[in-house]
């Protein structure tokens, strides 16, 4: 049984030290039960902010950052060292910063790198980590976290609205061309493997967010607001602050914890 939540924020600035906070709870919650846990990130403002936040936060010693696997839901197809690179931003606000083990952190290919710029080889490639790392019979893992952010026009990981790649059933990672929001060239987790992480936590803030967050809360279609379509399997929780919140006609209640 999934549920949604939505928790908000007065100000960005709470809204990142707040999700960086359930993370690490969770994360430990999660290796405490299960011994490893997996957590997928995303690129974007909010995105980063969180994990600088958990980078600066002394509770992050509480993680045992040796079983934690670290996923993308998507990339920008640009050179290793771009600052377009969600893994760079990632890098650098925490990753570089904790002891990860290197074999468990699972980056999407750069323009630059063994795929040279085939992008379709780029995701081919990731599709085949994600089935790797998958119990029998499946193709992607159950993530225990995905985080994600939404653009305005109410895209996520790099599922922009009525194109191919969010109406894709069939293949777990998509090549994505074209986009609207430079880069233009992105690999993306489809909406079916978003839908196998156990929760997907949507982070985002500001005015610019208010109408796609109340499209997706009132049950927009995917392929037209495709962050509709990302929820987790037992939970869907939205972190938001004010602003984003500001077009939500219904009034959440935070959930009890
Ligand atoms: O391009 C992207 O944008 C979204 C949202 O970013 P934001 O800065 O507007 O919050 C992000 O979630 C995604 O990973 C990224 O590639």
């Amino acid at each position: 049984m999934s549920r949604t939540e939505v928790v908000v924020y007065e100000n960005p600035d709470l809204l990142a030290a707040a999700a960086a906070a359930r993370l690490v709870t969770r994360i430990v919650d999660v290796q405490a039960a299960r011994g490893a846990a997996s957590v997928v990130l995303t690129g974007g403002g909010t995105g980063i902010a969180v994990l600088r936040e958990l980078r600066e936060s002394s509770a992050r010693d509480a993680i045992d950052w040796s079983r934690l696997d670290i996923y993308w839901g998507d990339e920008r197809f640009v050179p290793a060292d771009s600052d377009e690179r969600n893994e760079k931003g990632a890098r650098e606000a925490l990753l570089d910063h904790v002891p990860l083990a290197p074999e468990r952190v699972h980056a999407m290919a750069p323009s630059d790198g063994e795929f040279g710029d085939d992008v379709d080889a780029a995701a081919e490639a990731y599709a085949k980590v994600l089935s790797d790392a998958a119990g029998p019979g499946a193709d992607v893992p159950e993530f225990d976290i995905m985080l994600l952010g939404l653009g305005g026009e109410g895209h996520t990981a790099s599922l922009f609205p009525e194109t191919a790649e969010v109406r894709e059933t069939q293949r777990s990672v998509v090549p994505v061309r074209d986009c609207p929001k430079p880069p233009p060239t992105r690999v993306s987790l489809t909406l079916p493997a978003i839908r196998r992480a156990r929760e997907v936590w949507l982070m985002t803030a500001g005015t610019a967010k208010a109408d796609a967050v109340a499209q997706a809360l009132a049950g927009a279609p995917e392929t037209q607001i495709p962050v509709s379509g990302a929820r987790g399997y037992r939970r869907t929780l939205w972190l938001l602050d004010r602003e984003a919140a500001g077009k939500l006609t219904k009034v959440y209640q935070p959930p009890a914890e």
